[in-house]
């Protein structure tokens, strides 16, 4: 498993709260009316602990003044007592409504985002195991976090509100309390804030070993990893990796807690000393009657609101200041750069637009070199070759030797190229890259198998034809299929794969039989098939590059085999090795040059050839 260490200091922490603005404005995005509601309703339940203390008071008082003397009018401090609490239970009921869909709101919010800018990324991108690294960091718990995050600022306004008024009352009682309770609450936050920082530092730099104990959980409850793991009897080895993992991680926090738990106790003891002093003096005045028991409620309450308020304030403080690194994991990134030319630039130069292109009649390759970005080793080197319509080029090679990555070239999923990749004779990069791409039909080796219909999974190689059952089964026909999915229960409509309650399974085979039929559901000129034979039966494949050879008759075809026999079929065979095109042409042509085509071909056959 990778991923570097991560150093994070303090300064980090601080300077990630730089990101406030664009939290801000996410959160805004998500539904401005109901942040505005919410903010509001933070700061009036604010009020809420103050107003019950003085109603409470002005209860208590009213009630003693009239037992004894009859002058106060119980029934309105009733009333008051009243009217206070229903106006703090309606406004959590409230609270508690809006919070529910906003956060349900924010969370759909940060999701779309995610997933919009992995749409804007590039294919480089994907591949890069940075870019990956930032998204997994990204998505770690970030549904609720940033939600958090808001309700934990508006924790802190809601405990100002109550701690200022709650101290304005004591101030008038006696303005020495107010820094006697300021005093220990900072002590209390400069030594907690002391073992969180510890805490954060260990967890932030966690990071790489919740990712490896997190792939472990994720392969012993993987479909398709548990025949290995059953086989070859790693179950209990990943999960001793894991279990090793967490108890590490649980030494750790049993000491962080302990230190937790000696600074708690003293901070605990400090606090109860202040707060028995201050309350033993308001007990001690109302029995001098200099103040009445209302009154002694009201600064008792008033003085442990103080206190509980100011703490309130200085943990959501604290764990802002956490949720804040994570947070910054989202925004960093939502701000990649991507490697992905922008629509703009797939479709202007110079803000003219670029030429469109009809239909795609030739491709050549001049001296194309390329080296994967953030590597040094070239894996393409002066690759030359033409295609033109009607034409079928097999590329043949030893593994590694540069065969998919001419394809990614082909398809232009990669820029930064040296050489020429000309299209019916221009520079590729000179024509609208956006209908360029439509013009070109691919099976990746890696083909996708959509947990989806029939209909679906070839659909998706052209929307406009989804509907279209007749043009549909035309491309399952294309690739030998098209009876099999007639004779299925729901023909087209029915769905494929573990994922879908009642899903049709298929074998390897049909599954890229399925994959071909997609890249032929498109009405393409250029056809790359990688591989396109490697799950199919000898006859199988016979029949499907039957077809494929018919299908491609006026196309413009290339195909990748590792099984030599298919690739007699083709028009031209270019041989790779290194990154390097070390010999072209027909079959008969390179079996007389007696190479390493010829070479690969008589291993080959004798592998097959039963010996009498
Ligand atoms: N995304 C990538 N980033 C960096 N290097 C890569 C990347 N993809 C492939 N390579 C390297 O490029 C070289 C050529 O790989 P490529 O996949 O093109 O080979 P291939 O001929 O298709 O092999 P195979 O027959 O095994 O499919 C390999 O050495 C591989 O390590």
């Amino acid at each position: 498993m990778g991923g570097t260490e991560q150093e994070i200091r303090m300064k980090d922490v601080l300077r990630s709260f730089r990101n406030w603005g664009q939290l801000f404005r996410l959160i805004w995005n998500a539904n401005p009316g109901y942040l505005i509601q919410i903010t509001v309703l933070y700061l009036l339940l604010g009020t809420a602990p103050f107003l019950t203390l003085a109603a409470t008071q002005h209860l208590i008082n009213a009630v003693v003044s009239a037992v004894s003397d009859g002058t106060r009018d119980v029934y309105s401090a009733f009333a008051w007592f009243v009217g206070v609490t229903a106006f703090q239970q309606g406004l959590t009921l409230a609270k508690t409504y809006y919070e529910g869909l906003f956060q349900q709101l924010i969370s759909n919010t940060v999701q779309e985002k995610l997933m919009e800018k992995a749409l804007t990324l590039g294919l480089a991108d994907m591949e890069n195991t940075a870019v990956q690294e930032q998204l997994k960091r990204a998505q770690q718990d970030m549904l609720f976090r940033p939600y958090q995050m808001f309700t934990q600022m508006l924790g802190v306004l809601n405990n100002l509100v109550t701690l200022i008024s709650t101290m304005l009352f004591l101030i008038a009682w006696k303005w020495w309390v107010v820094l006697v309770l300021g005093a220990t609450t900072g002590v209390s936050f400069f030594t907690i804030l002391r073992v969180n920082r510890e805490q954060f530092l260990i967890a932030f730099q966690r990071a790489p070993k919740y990712r490896e104990a997190w792939y472990y959980s994720f392969l012993l409850t993987l479909d398709k990893a548990f025949k290995e793991i059953r086989l070859y009897q790693l179950g209990t080895f990943f999960l001793d990796k894991f279990k090793t993992i967490y108890r590490d991680f649980y030494v750790v926090d049993r000491r962080i807690a302990k230190k937790r738990l000696v600074w708690s106790s003293g901070n605990q003891a400090l606090n109860l000393l202040s707060l028995a002093g201050m309350i033993f003096l308001a007990v001690r005045e109302a029995f001098q009657k200099m103040i009445g028991v209302g009154n002694l409620y009201g600064y008792v309450q008033a003085i442990t609101l103080t206190q509980t308020s100011a703490q309130t304030v200085f943990d959501n403080v604290l764990s802002i200041c956490q949720h804040n690194l994570y947070i910054e994991q989202l925004f960093v990134f939502l701000s990649l750069p991507s490697s992905e030319p922008t629509l703009q630039r797939k479709t202007t130069v110079n803000g003219e637009a670029k030429r469109p292109l009809e239909t795609i009649e030739s491709m050549e390759f001049r001296r194309v070199s390329f080296t994967y970005p953030g590597t040094k080793r070239e894996v393409l080197r002066d690759v030359s070759f033409t295609l033109r319509r009607g034409e079928c080029i097999a590329i043949v090679g030893r593994n590694g030797s540069g065969k998919t990555t001419l394809t990614k070239l082909m398809t232009q999923l990669y820029e930064g190229y040296e050489g020429e990749i000309l299209v019916n004779g221009e520079p590729a990069d000179t024509w609208d890259m956006e209908r360029l791409q439509k013009r070109i039909g691919v099976v990746f080796q890696d083909f996708m198998q959509y947990e989806m219909s029939v209909r679906l999974n070839i659909g998706l190689g052209n929307l406009d034809v989804l509907d279209d059952d007749e043009k549909l089964l035309h491309a399952s026909d294309s690739t030998g299929i098209g009876d099999f999915v007639r004779n299925l229960p729901k023909q087209l409509n029915t769905d494929l794969g573990r994922w879908v309650v009642k899903g049709e399974q298929l074998s390897g085979g049909q599954w890229q039989r399925i994959a071909i039929a997609r890249a032929f559901a498109r009405d393409a000129d250029l056809y790359v098939l990688d591989e396109p034979n490697s799950a199919l039966d000898p006859i199988a494949e016979n029949e499907v590059f039957e077809k494929i050879r018919n299908l491609l008759q006026d196309r413009l075809g290339v195909f990748i085999a590792h099984r030599l026999a298919s690739a007699r079929f083709a028009d031209m065979i270019l041989v790779m090795d290194n990154g390097q095109v070390i010999e072209q042409g027909t079959h008969e042509e390179l079996m007389e040059q007696n190479g390493t085509y010829a070479e690969m071909y008589r291993v080959q056959n004798n592998l097959y050839e039963v010996k009498a």
